[in-house]
C-alpha cells in the first residue's frame, strides 16, 4: 500500500538560518541508512519535510528499521500517495485506506488536512469535514473527537496527495556529521557502547580507542570489542577503532606504584593515550561510560583525579545514570547481550583488593614519578603501534 515515507523532525525545525545544513545532513544519513535495504529510494527535501519515496519494489519492515537508526529523526510517517483526480476520487481512496489500517476496530479520529497547493478548489476545513463524513459512512465503529482522537487521518494536498496515519518514532537527536567528533574510550563493558552511542545521538561522529593488555586479555575480549563497535556503528556510522596493546604501561605501573592506586593512575594513562587519538582524528571531546559512584575508579574524588591529566573536555553521558537505565539503553540499541559476555577487561585484571576510592592528588602524583624514566617513551610506542580497525 505505501510507496512513500514522509519524516518528520523535531529539534532541527527550530534551526534558523543553518537549517538547510541539518536537513541536508539528514537526507545523507538517510540515504546512508537506506544503501542496504533491497529497493531503490529517492530522498526529496521539499517545504519543511523530508520525503523517501520508493521507486521499486521495496522491503517495508528493513526499510523503517533502517530509517529508526537514523538520528535526527522524530517520527517515519508511511504515507500513500495518490494524484489528484479530484475529490471524489480522493474520497474513494481515503475510505479505502482507514479501511484497510482500522478494520472495524472502534476508534475515535480526527482528519487533518494540509493544503499547499493553493489553487486546489476547496478549502482544508471543507476537505476535513467532507473526509470525515465519507470515513464514518466507511467505517461505522468510528467516531470523531476532534480534541483527544486515538488517531489522526492526514492529507497533504501539494502536487500530489499524501495519506498518512501512522506515526512511528525515530531516535531523535541530531543528524550525524552536524556535531564536530569524539573519541570514544570503548571497553567490553555495558557502559561505554550505549555512552558512544549517546554522544552519536547528538550529531557527533565518533571514533573509538581501546585498551588490550595481551595475554592476559584474549583475542575473543578484542573481538568483543570489535564486535560492540560494529552495533554501535550501525547507529552512528563507520567507527575508527584504535586498538592499543597495553601490557608494558600496565606492569610497569604494576611494578612501581601502589597496587591501591593501580586503577586511577591506569586510566589517567588511558585518558592521556586517547587524547593522542583523538588530536589525531581531529576530536574535539572524548567519551566514557563512567557513572558517578558505579565503581572505586568512579567516585567524584576518583573522576577528579583521571580528568585532571585530560586538556579536552570529556562527555560523560552517562554520568547521572543508574545501573538499570545503562541496561535499558544497551537492549534498546541491541549491545547488551554482547556486552554481557564474560571476557576479561584489562582493568578487571590488574585491579587491587582495596583500590583508593578518595584518591589524593599529590599522592598519585609522586606515585607517577616513579614512572619517570621510561613512560613517556611506553606511551609514544603504544601510540604509534595501535591496530585500526573499521568498524562498520
Ligand atoms: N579496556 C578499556 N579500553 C577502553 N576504554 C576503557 C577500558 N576500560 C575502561 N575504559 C573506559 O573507562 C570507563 C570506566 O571503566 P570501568 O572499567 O570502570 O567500567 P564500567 O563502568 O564497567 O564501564 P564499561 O561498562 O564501559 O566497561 C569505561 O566506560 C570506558 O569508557
Amino acid at each position: 500500500m505505501y510507496r512513500a515515507f514522509l519524516i518528520k523532525y523535531a529539534e532541527i525545525a527550530i534551526k534558523g538560518k543553518n537549517r538547510y545544513i541539518f536537513e541536508d545532513a539528514l537526507v545523507e544519513q538517510i540515504k546512508y541508512q537506506l544503501r542496504e535495504v533491497e529497493g531503490k529510494f529517492r530522498i526529496v527535501k521539499e517545504m519543511g519535510r523530508i520525503f523517501v519515496y520508493a521507486e521499486t519494489d521495496f522491503d517495508y519492515e528493513e526499510t523503517v528499521e533502517a530509517l529508526k537508526r537514523v538520528f535526527g529523526i522524530f517520527s517515519i510517517c508511511p504515507a500513500v500517495v495518490l494524484e489528484d483526480q479530484g475529490f471524489d476520487k480522493l474520497a474513494e481512496d481515503v475510505a479505502d485506506y482507514v479501511k484497510k489500517l482500522y478494520g472495524d476496530k472502534a476508534l475515535t479520529f480526527k482528519v487533518n488536512t494540509r493544503r499547499n497547493k493553493k489553487t486546489y478548489p476547496m478549502q482544508s476545513m471543507e476537505v476535513s469535514s467532507a473526509l470525515g463524513g465519507v470515513i464514518l459512512d466507511a467505517c461505522p465503529n468510528m467516531k470523531v473527537d476532534v480534541h483527544k482522537p486515538d488517531v489522526f487521518v492526514n492529507v497533504e494536498i501539494r502536487s500530489k496527495i499524501y495519506l498518512y496515519s501512522e506515526n512511528i518514532p525515530g531516535p531523535g537527536g541530531m543528524p550525524l556529521g552536524t556535531n564536530g567528533s569524539a573519541m570514544l574510550l570503548l571497553s567490553g563493558g555495558i557502559d561505554s557502547p550505549v555512552a558512544g552511542y549517546m554522544i552519536a545521538k547528538r550529531g557527533v561522529k565518533i571514533d573509538a580507542v581501546y585498551f588490550h593488555a595481551p595475554p592476559y586479555t584474549s583475542e575473543r575480549a578484542k573481538q568483543k570489542v570489535v564486535d560492540l563497535a560494529k552495533l554501535v556503528a550501525k547507529y552512528s556510522g563507520p567507527i575508527r577503532l584504535h586498538v592499543v596493546n597495553f601490557t608494558d604501561i600496565q606492569l610497569y605501573i604494576y611494578d612501581k606504584c601502589p597496587h591501591e592506586e593501580l586503577t586511577i593512575i591506569m586510566r589517567r594513562y588511558m585518558m592521556k593515550i586517547a587524547e593522542e587519538f583523538a588530536k589525531k582524528d581531529g576530536c574535539l571531546g572524548l567519551i566514557t561510560g563512567e557513572s558517578i559512584g558505579q565503581v572505586a575508579s568512579q567516585t567524584i574524588h576518583s573522576l577528579a583525579a583521571t580528568n585532571e591529566v585530560c586538556t579536552l573536555p570529556v562527555f560523560r553521558p552517562v554520568i547521572g545514570f543508574d545501573k538499570q537505565e545503562i541496561v535499558d539503553v544497551a537492549l534498546k540499541i541491541n549491545t547488551y547481550e554482547t556486552s554481557i559476555l564474560p571476557y576479561e577487561d584489562c582493568c578487571t585484571i590488574f585491579v587491587a583488593k582495596h583500590p583508593v576510592t578518595k584518591p589524593n592528588l599529590q599522592v598519585i602524583k609522586r606515585s607517577e614519578e616513579k614512572l619517570q624514566d621510561k613512560i613517556e617513551e611506553m606511551l609514544k610506542e603504544a601510540v604509534e603501534t595501535a591496530e585500526t580497525i573499521i568498524c562498520e
